[in-house]
């Protein structure tokens, strides 16, 4: 089973307007709301392809209620961890770019962070634990460790895909596998990470620290994946970008079922990629036929590594 762990969910608002105009009154041609946040996507998209997910972690007040009405439409198991406060609401406007405005965390008490962490110790060694998203600022700075402790101890094995100070916070933790977009990358290395060549670069020097697969997103440029074996690039196939909202968390999705049913990692890569620009084509995330129409339209080669290490 895949569990995700979601500290900080959200209600994501897509709202598109034709010619936004700041300090105006703008009106909206449509908007949707769907349950949002790293793990959540994650969870539902690997029902979509009819893996065995379950949801964890913080939601409270009517946003929360919304997400798990949503999740029990779409037939995902979870097991959330109630808190007291509010389940923030992420807005993403549409018009002509993306524009995002991520909301802050509600208040988790640690009666309620002590309970999730109860949940990741019933975890056995058949389960991943997924790690995706902010870490809300209230919880103490080694919590996200004590999750990933408690869920190795009893033999899972660990995912993570957040950014930043939690990025680097739990490195050490060496987890089975990461998914950073090149800007994160950046940030972490405190450099600018620009080209495919320059992402290996970075991302092997993850791994040589102890992560056993990376891969790097580059959004319409494709993505790099790397391990202690082999080094691959993928291009993105070109179409109509309706959404990329939920993009990373399908690559990070897609890539854990196919290591799951046991696929090479390179194959895993290359259905990973597929599924990031699948989402990205639709206005959701995407289903499972629509990553297997863009499958053929992913390029991967293998790098010959003398060729680009310096
Ligand atoms: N404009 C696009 N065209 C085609 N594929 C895209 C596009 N944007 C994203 N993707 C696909 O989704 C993946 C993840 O997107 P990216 O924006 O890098 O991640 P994140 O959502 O985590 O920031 C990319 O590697 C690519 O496969
Ligand atoms: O926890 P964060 O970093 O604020 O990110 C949450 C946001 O990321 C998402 O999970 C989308 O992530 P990706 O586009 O990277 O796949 C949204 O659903 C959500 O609004």
């Amino acid at each position: 089973m895949i569990y995700t762990c979601t500290l900080n969910p959200a209600v994501d608002y897509v709202v598109r307007v034709e010619n936004f105009q700041t300090g105006d009154l703008n009106r909206s041609e449509s908007a949707d709301l769907y349950a949002g946040g790293k793990g959540i996507n994650v969870s539902r998209l690997l029902k979509r392809l009819g893996h065995e997910t379950c949801a964890i972690g913080f939601v409270g007040g009517f946003t929360g209620e919304f997400i798990k009405s949503e999740l029990d439409r779409e037939g995902v198991f979870h097991r959330f961890t109630s808190v007291n406060g509010v389940t923030r609401i992420n807005v993403k406007l549409k018009s002509g770019t993306e524009t995002e405005i991520n909301g802050p965390t509600p208040t988790i008490l640690e009666e309620e962070s002590n309970r999730l962490v109860q949940l990741t110790g019933e975890l056995t060694e058949h389960d991943w634990l997924h790690i995706g998203g902010s870490i809300p600022s209230c919880l103490p700075a080694e919590y996200a460790g004590t999750l990933i402790a408690t869920a190795r101890k009893k033999g899972a094995r660990v995912v993570v895909d957040t950014s930043g100070a939690a990025l680097k916070a739990l490195l050490p933790y060496h987890p089975f596998f990461i998914k950073p977009n090149h800007h994160e990358l950046s940030e972490l290395f405190n450099t600018n990470v620009n080209t495919k060549e320059e992402a290996a670069f970075m991302a092997k020097k993850l791994v040589d620290g102890g992560i056993e697969n990376v891969i790097v997103s580059m959004g319409s440029d494709g993505a790099v994946f790397v391990n202690n074996e082999s080094i691959y690039f993928a291009t993105s196939p070109k179409g109509k970008v309706k959404n990329t909202v939920g993009a990373g968390d399908s690559m990070v999705a897609v890539f854990m079922a196919k290591i799951d049913a046991g696929l090479e990692s390179h194959e895993a890569f290359h259905w990973a990629v597929a599924a990031g620009s699948a989402t990205a084509f639709s206005d959701d995330l995407c289903t499972k036929e629509e990553v297997e129409d863009v499958y053929s339209r992913v390029e991967i080669i293998k790098v010959e590594q003398e060729g680009w290490a310096h």
